[in-house]
């Protein structure tokens, strides 16, 4: 491995991670203990789980093969990595005594993670969460002996109510302490009623807490040495530990998932809007960068770095959509509901009457199907939730932000050239035709869980569907020839002008194309 500043500082480190589980804190996790083989330990804030004690669930999480690298390197990774108890919505954060102990001697950096990043969250529940526990958190950190820097996760989006965000904490929608302490006291269906007009122009309570957070850490800093990472929407994996790592349904791959099933049809968004998807590892190489930098350089304000890619290698929705559609036509779902075509459009009303024509009529097609076989209902479900999905991402497909990214393009500046490669965060070489591609069999291989050798079996399958498909077409032509045109005079006049108009033009074709041989 290349000399590495960044592996260097973090040698002999104690990191403290919250939402090491999430998505994101896994790929923290896995690069720390790959690319910086000398840390001392990592600390892990986690809780219990759907009746997994902590220890279960991180010993599962490190079963997963994103970690097959670090396994290959170092069998014996394990040993780095502490579990800590913790819930981050009771008071400490629900770290018992001695543990707080233990991390206030030892911790060097804190890299916070976790959050609520449901977009339906019920204000109190992400007020909690994603303000409350970053203020318990910070207050934990100042106790911390040897702190050397705290790496607050954020959004690209926490602003997205402005059309231009520069790396800066904007000043916050409402004082976070006046909100905190008016909810308390409010029950739950008040706060419910008053969440549109606290959210204002903010689409959801989630956009609308993370911007809070960042004041919030602005506010109690202290002289801790801050930095805040804002992604944008954070996509598969493009180049480590392996292309098209992947593990859930969040933003745009439940969307990849559905159209590749054949159900998503049709969706709002702008074909010519930038699509700013970020890769995790990219994210993560940029946050251990961070790390290192606002240890090492102390910069006197909290640094925030846009991580976002639109302003340097711009993409949009419309070339997602071609090259999801395209990957999946070559590389099928197992057990597609219909053949995988899929549009987007900018337009209210064209989405509307595909959302009739090829959701919901085909649904309940399906249904009575089932019904009538014995079987219960599920396809109108099925769409009622990714109606439900969609309705809330659309805001973020339909329009464009422009991200300042400074702070990123110094940071990038900073590295060695080893660093550079190791810690890499420049997405000018990002080929998005290829990532696109490698993301889509990301959702196939690591959410689904499907084999590849299944590909044959899975393109006879949209065969058989094609041949669906024709055999429907044409018994409802037929059926309206029958129903329609035989039965009214002034219907068959047109019918048989119709097709002596196609003949006409077919003979007309075919003599020009003998005379001009
Ligand atoms: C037309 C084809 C080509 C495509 C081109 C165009 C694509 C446009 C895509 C636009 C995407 C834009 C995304 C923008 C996001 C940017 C926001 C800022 C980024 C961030 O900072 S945070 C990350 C974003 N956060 C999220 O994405 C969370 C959003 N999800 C939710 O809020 C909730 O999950 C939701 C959608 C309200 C559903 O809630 P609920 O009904 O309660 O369901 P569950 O969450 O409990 O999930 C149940 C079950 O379903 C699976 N699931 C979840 N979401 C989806 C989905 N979209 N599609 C399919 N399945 C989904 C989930 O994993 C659960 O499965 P289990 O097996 O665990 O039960
Ligand atoms: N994914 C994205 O597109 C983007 C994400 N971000 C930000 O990145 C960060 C990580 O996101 P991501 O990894 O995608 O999110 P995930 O939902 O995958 O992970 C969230 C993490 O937070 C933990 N957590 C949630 N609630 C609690 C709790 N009460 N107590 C303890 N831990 C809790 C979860 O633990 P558990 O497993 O126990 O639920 C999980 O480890 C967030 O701050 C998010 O705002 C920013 C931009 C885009």
């Amino acid at each position: 491995m290349a000399s590495s500043h960044i592996a260097e500082y973090y040698a002999g480190k104690s990191v403290l991670i919250t939402g090491a589980t999430g998505f994101m804190g896994k790929v923290l996790v896995e690069k720390m203990l790959r690319s910086c083989p000398r840390v001392s330990a990592l600390y892990l804030l986690v809780r219990p789980k759907a009746g997994q004690s902590m220890q279960e669930r991180v010993a599962a999480m490190m079963e997963c093969k994103l970690f097959d690298r670090v396994r290959e390197d170092n069998p014996d990774f394990h040993s780095k990595i502490v579990p800590v108890s913790s819930e981050l919505t009771q008071p400490g954060l629900g770290i018992g005594a001695a543990d707080v102990e233990r991390l206030t001697a030892c911790i060097n950096i804190v890299f916070h993670c976790a959050a609520t990043i449901r977009f339906d969250e019920p204000l109190k529940h992400a007020l909690q969460l994603n303000v409350i526990a970053t203020q318990q958190l910070l207050s934990l950190a100042q106790q911390m002996h040897h702190l050397e820097a705290f790496i607050h996760i954020s959004t690209a989006y926490a602003n997205c109510n402005r059309r231009h965000i520069d790396e800066i904490i904007y000043p916050p929608p409402v004082e976070p302490k006046k909100l905190i302490d008016s909810l308390e006291w409010m029950d739950d269906s008040i706060v419910r009623d008053i969440t549109p007009r606290l959210i204002g122009d903010r689409p959801n309570t989630y956009t609308y807490t993370k911007a809070l957070a960042e004041c919030v850490v602005q506010q109690e800093r202290g002289k801790i040495n801050v930095a805040i990472i804002r992604p944008s929407i954070v996509g598969a994996s493009w180049q480590e530990p392996f292309p098209g790592w992947i593990d859930n349904f969040n933003g745009p791959s439940g969307i990849f998932i559905a159209a590749g099933k054949g159900i998503l049809r049709t969706m709002r968004a702008n074909n010519d809007a930038v699509a700013d998807l970020i890769p995790v590892d990219v994210v993560i190489n940029l946050t251990l960068a961070a790390g290192w930098y606002t240890a090492v350089q102390k910069p006197k304000s909290a640094l925030v770095y846009n991580c976002t890619t639109g302003g340097i290698n711009p993409f949009h929705w419309g070339e997602i959509e071609h090259h999801v559609m395209s990957t999946f036509k070559r590389n099928p779902l197992e057990q597609a509901f219909r053949r995988p075509n899929a549009n987007i459009t900018s337009n209210y009303l064209i989405n509307q009457y595909w959302i009739l024509v090829s959701h919901k009529f085909p649904a309940l097609l399906y249904d009575l199907f089932l019904r009538l076989s014995g079987q219960k209902p599920q396809m109108m479900r099925i769409f009622n939730r990714l109606h439900k999905a969609i309705g809330l991402l659309e805001y973020f497909s339909s329009q464009d932000w422009e991200w300042n990214s400074e702070n990123l393009n110094m940071l990038m500046s900073q590295l060695s050239p080893g660093d550079r490669k190791t810690f890499n965060f420049d997405v000018r070489q990002l080929n998005w035709p290829e990532y696109i591609e490698n993301y889509c069999i990301g959702t196939k291989k690591y959410v689904l869980n499907e084999d590849m050798s299944e590909i044959p079996a899975a393109r006879q399958h949209l065969r058989k569907l094609r041949n669906i498909r024709y055999t429907f077409n044409t018994v409802l032509l037929v059926f309206i020839w029958r129903v329609f045109i035989a039965r009214s005079q002034m219907a068959r006049n047109i019918w048989y002008f119709v097709v002596s108009l196609c003949f006409k033009f077919l003979s007309y074709f075919r003599a020009s194309s003998t005379l001009s041989k």
